[in-house]
């Protein structure tokens, strides 16, 4: 039986991120990540800080689980991480769900590829930008995109890079001016992923939001694209499972 290592499952909430921001959802949380980004707000998927948490789950057994928490409230299922993408035994329940006729998104960073990700209907990629500390291998990006969209399967496919200060922005352009065909989504950074005062990261990242959006609506290379907070940061703040 082909198992996968799962952090979390929670829902149903909305999706916070990106191309379907909104999307009522339920939220599948693999373990393990091949980065370790400076900021990475799920660090505890790769640290070893919740090691002792991972389950080895079958795809039935994450079904069952959704189900009992998400009873017939949801018609969508978020797979993200860590890095879903390095499990090549997700492609089980991937297939799961389609059977079950839920929709599926993926959060990955675009540095693996996986057969199974062709089968998804919203997926995001989100090349890190230099803050993180992370180095984009885009010939291997390059691969994974036009893999994807070459293939004939109805999927979307965006990406995202999130932004802490100008440079992350010169990155995100470059990301944007190389595939410009693929919806683009800037996204807001949460340098204070600890916090547990929530008016005041509120505060800062409404500031961040406007401050990325001036940024923006100034530079002609970013015409088409579309400027994102993380909503759930928003209503919730740092907290976990929602
Ligand atoms: C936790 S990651 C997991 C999926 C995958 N590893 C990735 O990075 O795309 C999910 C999303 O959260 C974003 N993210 C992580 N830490 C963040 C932070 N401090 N502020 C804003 N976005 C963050 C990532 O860039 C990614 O788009
Ligand atoms: N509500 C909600 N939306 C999200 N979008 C991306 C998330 C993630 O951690 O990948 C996330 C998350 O953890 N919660
Ligand atoms: S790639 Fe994603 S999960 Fe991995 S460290 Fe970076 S933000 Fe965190
Ligand atoms: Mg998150």
């Amino acid at each position: 039986m082909k198992k996968i290592p799962v952090l979390e499952i929670f829902g149903p909430t909305i999706q916070g991120e990106g191309m379907v921001i909104g999307q009522k959802t339920m939220f599948v949380r693999t373990a393990g990540c091949d980065y370790s980004c400076s900021w990475c707000d799920s660090a505890f998927t790769w640290d070893g800080s919740a090691k002792n948490d991972i389950r080895q789950m079958t795809a039935e057994e994450i079904w069952s689980e959704l189900t009992e928490l998400g009873g017939n409230r949801f018609s969508h299922v978020t797979i993200s991480g860590g890095n879903p993408a390095l499990l090549a035994n997700l492609d089980d329940f991937v297939h799961l769900l389609k059977e079950k006729g839920k929709k599926i998104a993926i959060e990955t960073q675009g540095s693996k590829y996986q057969e199974w990700l062709k089968s998804i209907d919203d997926l995001t990629i989100s090349p890190k930008p230099p803050s993180s500390g992370m180095k984009t291998d885009f010939s291997k990006l390059d691969e994974i995109i036009n893999t994807l969209t070459n293939s004939n399967k109805h999927n979307s496919l965006s990406l995202k890079v999130v932004v802490f200060h100008t440079e992350d922005l010169s990155f995100a352009k470059c990301v944007h001016l190389r595939y410009p065909e693929i919806p683009f989504y800037l996204q807001v950074g949460n340098e204070n992923v600890h916090t547990a005062e929530t008016d005041r990261l509120v505060q800062t990242l409404l500031e961040k939001y406007e401050w990325l959006i001036d940024q923006v609506i100034e530079d002609s290379q970013l015409n088409n694209v579309r400027v994102l907070p993380q909503l759930h940061t928003l209503v919730w703040g740092n907290k976990r499972g929602v």
